[in-house]
């Protein structure tokens, strides 16, 4: 087991490392969890957040190598969700006397309502001195559950972010710049992209709250802890909080017999021969999580499907339902709809439906061949699509 490790002086990277896990509320990690916790050891000796339930034992050996769990005497929970506050209960009946403090008033009626626990609410400008450091409490609502918040201990410089800056990332390596940076940043974004990218203008007010503080560390309770990269991290949650795109497109089809494809490819290759950088996917071999991390910064997304039965495709509408719960509403991504039908063609005009819906910016009217599209038909897909990023661009 990988000990707990000391991050910062006296403060102690405790929690659970998930190897195995692959599949997170829809979302694939193929890199594993981490539950991460902290434990400060000054004369309050303090729990940041603690570990899914599933962790409890690892988690209380981790702790149990720094001090007796017996002997915590403050328990923040930042966040409810149960991959933090799992072991709660644990920790509830080791050291019963312990202050438990979250956000008021969604944390304390969380924990009440998950673990029948009372809990103090601490609201933003609240703080507790632990000894020789001071924990200020900023609340930072709906990113992504009402009770967020984030504790900041100036003495150290170091931000406990919870879900904020975090990736799911299972790595004996606790620090940034120990890994592959590619990673960490994929696996950063993949996370926003899937839990955090619909609250943007809350992860705004956050950004804004937190603007000034000498940051020496951030310490979510996902993934690595940002020391080297901070300034790189806080650039892109900027970026990904106020929807900025960049000039990528990105093609999601299913097909039966291959006329949707055939339109898929073209769509996607007039892309490229305008110079945007095209992402080709087939939705019923690329998990919805991972279509994620590729449309949240695209300017242009097609969705082609055929009809079936006089619908579109499963695959694609289990893609848009997803997409439909995660979409920010706003126009800034210009959108395509196509695909092939026989005698109706339901399953585009679906599709359309969906992403004028969720506030695509719609480039043309549906595109929907009759059968399998001829070379001109191809060709004219090719023009509709260099028209759409002249205007773009004009
Ligand atoms: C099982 C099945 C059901 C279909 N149902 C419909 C339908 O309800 N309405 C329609 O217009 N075409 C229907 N079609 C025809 C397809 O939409 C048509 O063959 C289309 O060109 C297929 O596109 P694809 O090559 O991208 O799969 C159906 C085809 C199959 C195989």
């Amino acid at each position: 087991m990988l000990n707990a490790i000391e991050i910062s002086p006296k403060v102690w990277w405790v929690g659970g490392l998930d190897w195995s896990e692959r599949h997170f509320h829809g979302y694939t990690t193929e890199r594993g969890i981490t539950y991460n916790a902290y434990l400060i050891m000054d004369e309050t000796i303090t729990l940041i957040d603690t570990a899914k339930s599933t962790f409890t034992d690892e988690f209380v050996q981790r702790i149990s190598q720094v001090v007796d769990p017996a002997k915590i005497e403050l328990v923040v929970t930042n966040h409810v969700e149960m991959d933090h506050s799992g072991s709660l209960p644990a920790i509830h009946r080791l050291a019963p006397n312990a202050r438990i403090v979250a956000s008021a008033p969604a944390g304390v009626n969380e924990i009440r309502a998950h673990y029948g626990i009372e809990a103090e609410g601490v609201k933003t400008g609240d703080s507790i001195c632990i000894g020789e450091r001071t924990l200020h409490f900023v609340q930072t609502p709906m990113v992504h559950w009402p009770d967020n918040m984030v504790t900041w201990c100036p003495e150290d410089g170091i931000l406990f972010s919870n879900d904020a800056f975090g990736q799911h990332f299972a790595t004996t390596k606790r620090f940034d710049d120990e890994n592959d940076l590619c990673e960490v940043y994929k696996q950063a974004k993949k996370y926003y992209a899937n839990i955090v990218w619909p609250y943007g203008a809350q992860v705004q007010k956050a950004m804004a709250a937190l603007a000034g503080l000498d940051i020496r560390l951030i310490a979510p309770s996902h993934g690595v802890i940002w020391r080297s990269h901070i300034p790189e991290i806080l650039e892109k949650y900027q970026a990904w909080s106020t929807y900025q795109t960049e000039e990528k497109a990105v093609v999601v089809f299913d097909s039966m017999w291959h006329s949707t494809e055939m339109m898929a490819r073209e769509i996607c290759d007039a892309f490229i021969k305008e110079g945007v950088t095209a992402q080709l996917i087939d939705v019923k071999h690329t998990h919805i999580s991972d279509i994620m991390l590729y449309l949240c910064d695209a300017r242009y997304v097609a969705c082609g499907s055929p009809t079936l039965n006089s619908n579109m495709m499963p695959p694609m509408a289990s893609f848009l339902t997803y997409l439909r719960g995660l979409s920010p509403k706003n126009d800034q991504r210009i959108g395509i709809a196509f695909g092939s039908y026989g005698w109706a063609p339901l399953g585009p005009k679906q599709v359309y439906a969906e992403m004028e819906n969720m506030k695509f910016n719609m480039a043309c009217p549906v595109i929907a061949q009759q059968w399998i599209p001829s070379e001109e038909q191809l060709s004219e897909l090719q023009a509709t699509v260099a028209k759409i990023v002249e205007d773009a661009r004009a």
